[in-house]
């Protein structure tokens, strides 16, 4: 089966995405991880399938998958590369689009100006809706990582995050440290781990260990997770730029049962075709 792809990325966090519309597209586990091999196969951290939604008013369904084949509930990044790719080729003409995900729907935004803006969805906070080992709701949790206690706010933008507040987010122990949270037993489906560095009560520096694809030079729900666990917790304002290693993102949380608001870059790379 020959497939035709376009090679995109949100701040160098990069996807191969599939428009699943118009081709038949039927993907294991194993060939989504071989696509994602940076050696042998495309390369990317995760990949995006975009297909048809049966929900009335709502225009498309797109699937998530990590570079090892699992398949995910949300991503920021994504979620842009997502709108532009559906505009690009020619699959909406609308600059609006109500997008179904495995948690819910988002409703990204074309804006003149390149960005692509995004309504990302109400964050939960319940142990149960992260999930995560913990007897009741807090705004932090301590979590013991390599014998030392961590001071964690776990946040679900659909998927799930653990952020921690680091002095510098260069010298962060991202690399030793992620892994451990990952896979941290009090994390029965893994989680994305994020170090924030509070530059100021509006801009943060952010690095994300993300779960299955490690880290990456951004990671969208993580900048979401973190600027929302960083008001919660009294450090910042409404409206947050988030500095990553691919670029800077804009996320906006107007507080309790208000959706998360984020702004950036979407970007195609090249389009191409592969047999698989
Ligand atoms: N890069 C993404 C997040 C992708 C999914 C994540 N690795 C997970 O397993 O939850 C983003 O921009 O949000």
């Amino acid at each position: 089966m020959k497939l035709q792809f376009s090679k995109m990325h949100g701040l160098g966090n990069d996807f191969m995405v599939i428009d699943g519309v118009r081709q038949t597209v039927t993907l294991s586990k194993e060939t989504i991880g071989q696509l994602g091999h940076r050696n042998f196969g495309v390369g990317f951290d995760q990949l995006l399938l975009v297909e048809k939604s049966n929900t009335p008013g709502i225009d498309f369904r797109y699937r998530i998958f990590n570079c090892d084949g699992s398949e995910v509930e949300q991503c920021g990044n994504g979620s842009r590369c997502f709108a532009r790719f559906v505009f690009e080729q020619g699959l909406t003409n609308k600059t609006e689009i109500a997008v179904e995900t495995a948690k819910g729907v988002i409703y990204p935004k074309l804006e003149a100006d390149g960005n692509v803006t995004v309504n990302m969805g109400v964050p939960r906070f319940h142990p149960t809706e992260i999930p995560f080992q913990a007897p009741e709701e807090a705004i932090i949790d301590p979590l013991i990582v390599a014998g030392q206690v961590h001071d964690i706010s776990v946040v679900s933008m659909g998927n799930p995050h653990a952020v921690q507040v680091v002095q510098s987010a260069n010298d962060a122990p991202v690399a030793e440290h992620g892994p451990l949270i990952e896979n941290h037993p009090r994390f029965p489906q893994k989680v994305n781990a994020g170090f924030m560095e509070i530059v100021s009560r509006t801009e943060i520096r952010l690095r994300v260990f993300e779960r299955a694809a490690g880290e990456t030079l951004a990671c969208g729900t993580g900048a979401c997770a973190a600027v929302v666990a960083g008001i919660r917790r009294g450090l910042l304002d409404e409206s947050v730029l988030v500095h990553t290693r691919g670029g800077d993102l804009r996320i906006s949380w107007a507080g309790a049962a208000q959706p998360v608001m984020m702004t950036g870059p979407a970007v195609t790379v090249f389009t191409g075709s592969i047999d698989i």
